[in-house]
């Protein structure tokens, strides 16, 4: 999600320079000031993969292995994107405090909230201009810049200056909203892992293509273009699902006969309760629960 989410900026800053130069910036908004990356890991192979990923863009980009503190001292907005239960060996690394002083800190950890990362930093209370934590809820549609990202709100709430800059990360890889907190677990299980659970659906419909003599690779790009144009229904259309589905099915025909067959075989339920368990398992890794799918029914 690192290397995703600093190539889309990276992309986007690329985007904003060539537009610049040929003139047609006028009107768009200016872009931060963003020049110098810093990638951080734990693995030293990881400094490859990131330079592989993320070098043809030509910016400064400095890769660390098990140097947290030097990026951190490096940076002016920093992003986690450790595995949930790590982060306070990250953010607990001597020095780390001081070199968060001032900065904003974007945490897209499943489950973790805002008081969670502030509580371990400052257990006396968040002191006069100490770090500005943000959750936000991107997915990994930000590695073809479609992601849906949700951007928590944030109390007390950032400088115009401190949003713009969290806002203009999101924007540059797909969309955003900006939500409660009470709504980051929900978020999470819809947007966070909701592209596993239509992956799954898209391969469920590839597969009985196959089935039925159509070659994979086919059935594949025809089930995955047939789910992007739904959902351009739906985002650009303004159409209402259940108003799509009833304008398909032509009376007696293919359609209705294949609902039938998703409605006998309960999809709909388990669609929606897979949202609901996804949700209360995000909500169980924030209280550092370990395995937390092996404690459920
Ligand atoms: N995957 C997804 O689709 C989404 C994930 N998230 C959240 O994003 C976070 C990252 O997920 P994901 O990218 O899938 O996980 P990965 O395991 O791919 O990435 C985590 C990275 O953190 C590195 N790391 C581990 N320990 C340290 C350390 N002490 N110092 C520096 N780096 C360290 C890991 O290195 P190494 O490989 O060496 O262990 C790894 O590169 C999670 O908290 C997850 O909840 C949020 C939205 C979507
Ligand atoms: O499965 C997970 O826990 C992470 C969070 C959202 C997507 N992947």
């Amino acid at each position: 999600m690192g290397i995703a989410i600093m190539g889309g900026v990276m992309a986007s800053l690329a985007d904003a320079k060539v537009k610049a130069s040929l003139s047609e910036s006028s009107d768009a908004k200016p872009t931060p000031n963003l020049r110098n990356f810093v990638a951080c890991d734990a693995w030293k192979p990881a400094e490859e993969k990131v330079r592989s990923a993320l070098g043809h863009y030509n910016f400064s980009l400095t890769t660390l292995t098990n140097d947290n503190l030097t990026g951190v001292q490096r940076g002016d907005i920093i992003l986690l994107s450790c595995k949930p239960h790590i982060f306070k060996d990250i953010l607990g690394e001597e020095g780390m405090r001081e070199a968060l002083h001032g900065k904003v800190l974007v945490s897209i950890l499943a489950g973790v909230s805002q008081e969670q990362i502030e509580a371990f930093l400052y257990p006396d209370g968040v002191p006069e201009g100490g770090c500005r934590v943000v959750r936000v809820m991107p997915n990994t549609a930000s590695f073809v810049r479609q992601s849906m990202s949700v951007i928590q709100t944030t109390t007390p709430p950032l400088s115009a200056e401190q949003q713009g800059l969290v806002e203009f990360v999101f924007n540059s890889i797909g969309r955003t909203t900006t939500l409660p907190p009470s709504l980051m677990d929900v978020s999470t299980a819809l947007c966070g892992s909701g592209p596993a659970f239509f992956a799954l659906i898209l391969e469920a419909a590839a597969d009985g293509a196959v089935a039925m003599g159509m070659p994979r690779a086919e059935a594949q790009v025809m089930a995955a273009q047939t789910m992007r144009g739904t959902a351009g229904l739906v985002l650009e259309g303004g159409e209402h699902p259940a108003v799509l589905r009833d304008k398909v099915s032509t009376p007696g025909g293919t359609t209705i006969g294949g609902l039938l067959v998703l409605e006998e075989g309960g999809v709909r339920g388990a669609v929606s309760r897979a949202i609901r368990e996804a949700t209360c398992v995000a909500a169980a890794l924030g209280q550092g629960v370990k395995n937390v799918n092996g404690t459920r029914r």
